[in-house]
């Protein structure tokens, strides 16, 4: 029997498990998708119940490939969400994730009564829809049956921690994204929050993240095949795992992980200005942190675009086939520009009303002309980013990329042309989870024997035509944008 070190992300997307050896390789690794709800428009929910049973499936699918001893389980998950749940443990009701914009209301009255500049210093966060934090106003406010019954808010991925070990319990990483977690003194910012009139006693006990946070329940045990008593890490959001694995020790080096966002981010030795308009968070190694510049759509709209617009099923097959049309089209798509915003902006500026927009569209253009103006788009908007971290003084001279739109040739050459940078692929597209399976390991005291930095694909350099092709677009996008800035917002 084979022992092993379990890691699991809880995506937007879908549930992924991976299983790696002592010495970091993968020996196992499953995925299971589900669905973004929009019941209206801004709306964007999942149903925990559903992201439970993916957790269950992918963790008992990666198990059959044994037979392994599982030494340690790790945690990472998409961040900011709100998960309420009752004295019972049960959901009050669907989780209310970072893609929804419905609570703008409520974004007004926290700026109202507390106003950004002291959230952003407390919790290292603008004031913005999505945040667990603004959420829980929304329900609040809205739905205050479901608040009521509520005894207390998780994250995302706190919530299958809750159903592996029965603990109700966060870890700083994803407290910080919360906007209800004072990361300064690293304790709830009860302030904030009685100011709101939110219930402080909601928020739950914060873990290192490189803790056991608990053991797996012998209910647990039953639904995934995993055995009772099995330490559980507290691990951490998505980004801040990965950059346990994507080799960032060279601080030269940012990661971009083109997931169902679109997300840049980096470890640093102290907290970047907020000037910048990153966003910035502890990092799972205490004493450390994470900035973070995020495009709100980057999977998303592509998915959105297969399913929803071309009407196209959303399989691997048919968005491998997308990306691989798109690919052949020439850098520019012949005139063709995306605006990429179709959920609002976070960094550098909070708009949750932005939208996207397509500009130049004509008869010469067809759906991969159509997907490659929205991976250009995305790339400009991730490029504002890489330029946001190097003027807060982080030098950038290489990007790592990872995440499920990686796999891509058309995302990886985009982003080096767009930024003009080299872009290294990493071998481990599922960084996420890879580093919720080292964050495991390191928490029972048995670091992986393996040097992450090594653990990379080829490198993309940037193509010098495209580079000019796109530093056009960045100045065209930025005049489409700035022309529909004050478009009146439609009423819903
Ligand atoms: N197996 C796959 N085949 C094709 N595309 C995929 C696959 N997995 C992910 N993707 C693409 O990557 C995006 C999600 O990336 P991923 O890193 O898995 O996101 P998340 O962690 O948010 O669930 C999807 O929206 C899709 O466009
Ligand atoms: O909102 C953000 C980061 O601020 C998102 O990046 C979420 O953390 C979800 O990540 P993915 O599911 O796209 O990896």
């Amino acid at each position: 029997m084979r022992d092993v070190y379990l890691g699991v992300d809880l995506g937007t997307s879908s549930a992924k498990a991976v299983l790696l050896d002592g010495q970091g390789l993968v020996l196992a690794q499953a995925q299971s998708r589900y669905d973004v709800h929009r019941p209206a428009s801004d709306w964007a929910e999942q149903d925990p119940e559903s992201w439970w049973r993916a957790v269950c499936g992918v963790i008992s699918d990666v198990l059959s490939r044994g037979p392994f001893r599982v030494l340690s389980v790790g945690l990472a998950g998409q961040m900011h969400g709100l998960v309420l749940v009752d004295d019972a443990g049960l959901p009050t009701r669907n989780a209310i994730i970072w893609s929804d914009s419905r609570s703008r209301a409520q974004e007004r009255i926290w700026a109202d009564r507390v106003g950004n500049d002291t959230v952003t210093t407390t919790t290292g966060f603008p004031i913005a829809t999505g945040f667990a934090g603004v959420s829980l106003s929304w329900v609040r406010d809205e739905e205050p049956e479901a608040y009521g019954r509520a005894s207390t808010v998780l994250l995302p991925k706190d919530f299958i921690r809750y159903r592996l070990t029965g603990e109700l319990s966060t870890e700083p990483t994803d407290a910080g994204g919360s906007l209800l977690y004072d990361i300064r003194h690293h304790t709830p910012a009860t302030a904030i929050m009685s100011e709101l009139e939110l219930d402080p006693d909601l928020f739950p006990s914060v873990v290192p993240s490189l803790s056991v946070s608990g053991a797996v329940s012998s209910e647990a045990a039953r639904e995934t095949g995993l055995a009772a008593g099995t330490p559980v890490a507290a691990g951490g959001s998505d980004q801040s795992m990965g950059t346990m694995v994507l080799g960032l020790e060279d601080p030269s080096r940012v990661a971009i992980a083109i997931s169902s966002g679109g997300t840049v981010f980096k470890r640093t030795a102290r907290p970047l200005d907020s000037r910048f308009g990153l966003h910035v968070m502890p990092h799972a190694v205490e004493g450390t942190w994470l900035a973070m510049g995020v495009v709100l759509s980057a999977g998303l709209g592509i998915d959105w675009l297969a399913d929803r617009v071309f009407g196209e099923q959303r399989s691997p097959a048919a968005l491998s086939a997308l990306m691989a049309d798109a690919d052949d089209v020439p850098a520019g798509s012949e005139g063709l520009m995306f605006s990429a915003a179709l959920a609002g902006t976070r960094t550098p500026r909070v708009d949750a009303s932005r939208r996207g927009s397509l500009v130049g569209l004509g008869f010469e253009h067809g759906k991969a002309h159509i997907a490659r103006a929205m991976v250009e788009g995305v790339c400009v908007g991730l490029d504002a980013s890489v330029r946001s971290m190097a003027q807060a003084g982080e030098p950038i001279r290489e990007i790592v990329v990872s995440g499920g739109g990686a796999r891509f040739p058309v995302w990886r050459q985009t982003l080096s042309d767009v930024t003009g940078l080299p872009v290294v692929v990493s071998s481990d597209l599922e960084h996420s989870a890879m580093g919720a399976a080292s964050t495991g390991a390191l928490a029972v005291g048995r670091p992986l024997e393996t040097d992450f930095g090594t653990h990379v694909g080829e490198t993309i350099h940037p193509d010098p035509a495209a580079v000019a092709v796109y530093s056009e677009l960045r100045s065209e996008l930025a005049s489409v944008e700035l022309a529909l800035a004050n478009r009146k917002e439609p009423q819903s």
